[in-house]
């Protein structure tokens, strides 16, 4: 059976239940099970804090886990990303005072407050800067307010927390995260674990394309085919009228109203948008 550890709490649980459910998975009923067996798919669930996702994932007592990149780098654990998810976006960054400091060799001999000390330890010394890192376990943008640090490296998504408390980010972000699928370093990727990417890809590609139909004139179908290629090509389909033809092919949901503008400026008609709901390519 494969072990699969899946985040029990924050920001991640609820997009990686959601995944996990539409990949065809079981997800728990109740936020207090721990383990959930699902004997259909021949999959073990274990729901623990992302933090020890990849720290359990590392150890190889479960297979693989859903975390983030920025826990799995903190982590230090021989773990390896398999795959991006494409939700939990975030970046980590720097942050203090305003005009305090403007890029990293500022922090030099000044406290830096973080619940990633893994991350922020590494970024500093790979840029040969030497400063205190206050380990904290959150709230880390009050630790400047109450005076036990004098910049601050922590999880930005909105800005909000940090407007909030008067802070502003400065320098480059120390990264760009997103939820990841993991598994150990070193380890084959089983057939079990491949299914899991396999799916996990479909769930991905289902919610970023859309299948688009319309009809279109006949002579005007390879005009229509180049707007809309398709992944691999497009279906055409003759219609009982032999002037009109009709084409279905996916395109990227971000880009859906453009291609119908283009395709009705083309002379396409009855142009229709469906929602993909899986999708094995
Ligand atoms: N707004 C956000 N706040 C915190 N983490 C976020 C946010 N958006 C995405 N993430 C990602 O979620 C992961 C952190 O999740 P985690 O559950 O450890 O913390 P949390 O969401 O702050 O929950 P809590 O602090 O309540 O335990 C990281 O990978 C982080 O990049
Ligand atoms: O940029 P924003 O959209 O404001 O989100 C980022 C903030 O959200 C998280 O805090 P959380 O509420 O989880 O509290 P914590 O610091 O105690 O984990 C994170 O640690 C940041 O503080
Ligand atoms: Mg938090």
């Amino acid at each position: 059976m494969l072990r699969i550890a899946v985040p029990n709490k924050g920001s991640l649980a609820e997009a990686s239940a959601g995944m996990l459910r539409e990949a065809g998975y079981r997800v728990r009923r109740d936020s207090k099970e721990l383990v959930l067996v699902d004997p259909d798919n021949e999959v073990e669930f274990f729901y623990l804090r992302p933090r020890d996702i990849a720290v359990y994932v590392g150890s190889g007592t479960v297979d693989c886990g859903i975390t983030g990149r920025d826990l799995l780098l903190d982590s230090g654990s021989a773990a390896i990303e398999v795959m991006a998810l494409g939700f939990g976006a975030s970046t980590f960054r720097y942050a203090g005072r305003p005009g305090e400091c403007a890029e990293v060799a500022d922090i030099a001999g000044r406290r830096v407050a973080t619940s990633y000390a893994g991350l922020v330890e590494k970024h500093l010394a790979d840029h040969g800067v030497s400063a205190q890192v206050v380990r904290l376990d959150g709230a880390v943008e009050t630790a400047i307010t109450l005076g036990v640090a004098d910049v601050i490296a922590d999880v930005v998504e909105t800005g909000a927390t940090l407007r909030s408390q008067g802070l502003e980010v400065f320098g480059d972000p120390i990264l760009r995260s997103e939820a990841v699928l993991i598994r150990r370093e070193g380890s084959h990727e089983t057939a079990a674990v491949e299914v899991l990417r396999r799916r996990l890809t479909g769930v991905i590609t289902a919610r970023h394309y859309v299948m688009l139909d319309y009809d279109v004139p006949a002579g005007l179908v390879e005009q229509a085919c180049a707007i809309t290629p398709g992944l691999e090509s497009p279906t055409v389909s003759p219609l009982q009228n032999k002037e009109w033809a009709a084409v279905r092919a996916m395109v990227p949901r971000n880009r859906t109203n453009a291609i119908m503008d283009e395709l009705y400026d083309l002379g396409a008609r009855a142009i229709l948008v469906t929602d993909i709901a899986a999708c094995r390519l």
